[in-house]
């Protein structure tokens, strides 16, 4: 299944052990999906599609029909490119925390396209509820200390920010 490929692939670019996120992902783990349609616009420039935010997920899978994803990185925002059937996986606030910010969870937005409509699903690959993670301890060292505490249902704390336009993976700081 493509979840346990890619939470199998992740902890090899890290030098950990191969199950350690599907340990953390438990065994009731969630995958929501979120059908977005992105009717065209004629005026773009007044309009987003969707407002910045990260996702409070672990990690979730992106299929788009256009571009319009646009990744804030070095105060810049990035387009993601439209690649035929390739699934964009995009990290979630709770794949920062388990990997002690070495990956990132990015602020996304999508655009509005006064040309075209725009399809996407969004999967939303969430640890099981009522479930601790934590940052992984071969990722905690002198050199970078522990960023994030241990949280559980973090999900729910980052839809009560979402609903308020905030982030919060500062709640779950250490
Ligand atoms: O439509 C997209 O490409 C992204 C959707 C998204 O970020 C979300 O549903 O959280
Ligand atoms: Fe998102």
């Amino acid at each position: 299944m493509l979840t346990e490929l890619t939470s199998k692939a992740m902890p090899k670019s890290l030098q950990l052990k191969e199950n350690c996120f599907l340990d953390q992902f438990g065994e009731r783990e969630t995958l929501q999906a979120r059908f977005n349609y992105y009717p065209k616009c004629q005026r773009p420039d007044l309009i987003l599609g969707l407002k910045p935010h990260a996702d409070g997920s672990g990690y979730t899978f992106i299929l788009q029909d256009e571009i319009g994803l646009q990744i804030f990185n070095n105060d810049k925002w990035h387009t993601a490119p439209n690649v035929p059937h390739a699934i964009l996986v995009l990290m979630g606030d709770q794949m920062e925390i388990m990997t002690n910010g070495v990956f990132k969870s990015p602020v996304h937005r999508v655009l509005s396209n006064s040309e075209r409509d725009r399809i996407s699903i969004a999967m939303f690959y969430t640890p099981e509820k009522g479930k601790e993670i934590g940052p992984e301890e071969g990722l905690v060292d002198g050199e970078r200390p522990q960023l994030f505490k241990r949280v559980k249902d973090y999900a729910d704390i980052h839809y009560e920010y979402y609903q308020r336009v905030m982030r919060a993976l500062h709640t779950a700081e250490a």
